[in-house]
């Protein structure tokens, strides 16, 4: 059985359309990324995920559990990390997971071992009894993801789990994320707008954009798939051979596109490993001198831009927005 089955879904606002007839699949046990700009709908569609929302359309289920005609046994199977930090933050560590347990129903003979398990597993267990109001960004989201935990969620759902944090930070959050799926086996769905995040962390991806869902594949095949492997490398100039040298890297049948500029060439192939060697037998053949060379495989960034026609916009419009920034300033405040 699938993990997140979703059917044609969509979600309408008064003037937005803000998912826009979705479906996909989420296998069990996977990290599934859902990747896309501020706005694209993540959030949104996270929230019917999660029953916090209904749909205008379609439908979705987790572990065959329709979220609309059933969701009280979909909250019984995931845990939701939302973007905001869900923690209270004079609360010591311990204090938030005992509350979590509560509001969890968790049998109180076994409140202290969960909390040992993830709180040992988030590596907070020196600074369990301190008030998190005390806890770096990155230890708050680590706290925040031990409270979505304490339950043994069969999915645990991490909307932008590391938004605003530091690089190091971030890394870190995905070790734990990794950790909680090793040790857990649990399916993981994350939202995120960060390439990185999604090519390390995740077994597929989901790009979605304005609303729309435009591939679904694992990282590698996206990026195989789009066949432009950039070789740039520059050459000493030679009058008489500079223009059969070209010629022969354009009658590889594996090139598709040849840029020059002055010594400088970019050769476009769907296999650079089979590229590479002919251009240099070719260089040996004309008598070329190659001066430097560069190879670039496709990135993330690459499968985006060939998906949505743009780059990763990074939006700061919308009411999600003006929440984040207010959740920004009060920690300031703080
Ligand atoms: N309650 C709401 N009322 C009106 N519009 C909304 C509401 N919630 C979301 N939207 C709009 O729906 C669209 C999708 O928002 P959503 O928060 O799902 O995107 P997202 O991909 O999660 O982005 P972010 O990372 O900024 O949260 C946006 O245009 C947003 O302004």
């Amino acid at each position: 059985m699938n993990a997140i089955e979703i059917n044609s879904l969509t979600k309408n606002f008064k003037n937005s359309t803000a998912v826009d007839n979705i479906s996909l699949s989420v296998e069990e046990g996977e990290i599934f990324g859902f990747l896309g700009p501020n706005g694209a709908g993540k959030s949104t569609t996270m929230m019917i995920l999660t029953t916090l929302l209904k749909p205008t359309s379609g439908n979705a289920s987790v572990y065959g559990h329709d979220v609309i005609t059933n969701p009280s046994n979909v909250r019984k199977n995931i845990g939701f990390v939302q973007q905001e930090i869900g923690i209270d933050e004079y609360l010591t560590a311990r204090e938030n997971l005992q509350f979590q347990c509560k509001i969890s129903q968790i049998p109180k003979e076994q409140t202290q071992k969960r909390i040992e398990e993830v709180i040992d597993l988030v590596e907070l267990t020196e600074k369990q009894d301190e008030q998190s109001i005390t806890f770096s960004g990155g230890m708050r989201k680590r706290l925040d993801i031990a409270c979505g935990l304490i339950h043994r969620p069969k999915v645990l759902f991490l909307d932008e789990p590391t938004v605003g944090l530091d690089i190091q930070t971030r890394r870190k959050i995905w070790e734990y994320i990794r950790k909680i799926h090793k040790e857990f086996g649990m399916t993981i769905f994350v939202s995120t707008h960060y390439m990185e995040e999604a090519d390390s962390l995740c077994d597929r991806v989901g790009i979605i954009d304005y609303g729309k869902i435009q591939i679904v594949d694992t990282p590698e095949s996206m990026k195989n798939k789009l066949e432009t492997d950039m070789i740039t490398f520059s050459i000493i100039p030679d009058e008489n051979k500079q223009e059969q040298f070209i010629n022969k890297i354009k009658s590889f049948e594996l090139t598709k596109n040849v840029e020059i500029n002055g010594n400088n060439m970019v050769v476009q192939s769907s296999n650079s490993t089979q590229v590479i060697p002919k251009i240099f037998q070719a260089s040996s053949e004309f008598g070329i001198s190659i001066d430097s060379f560069v190879l670039n495989k496709p990135t993330l960034d690459d499968v985006f831009i060939s998906h949505t026609g743009h780059n990763l916009r990074d939006d700061t419009t919308g009411k999600f927005n003006k929440r984040k920034e207010f959740n920004q300033s009060r920690r300031r405040a703080l």
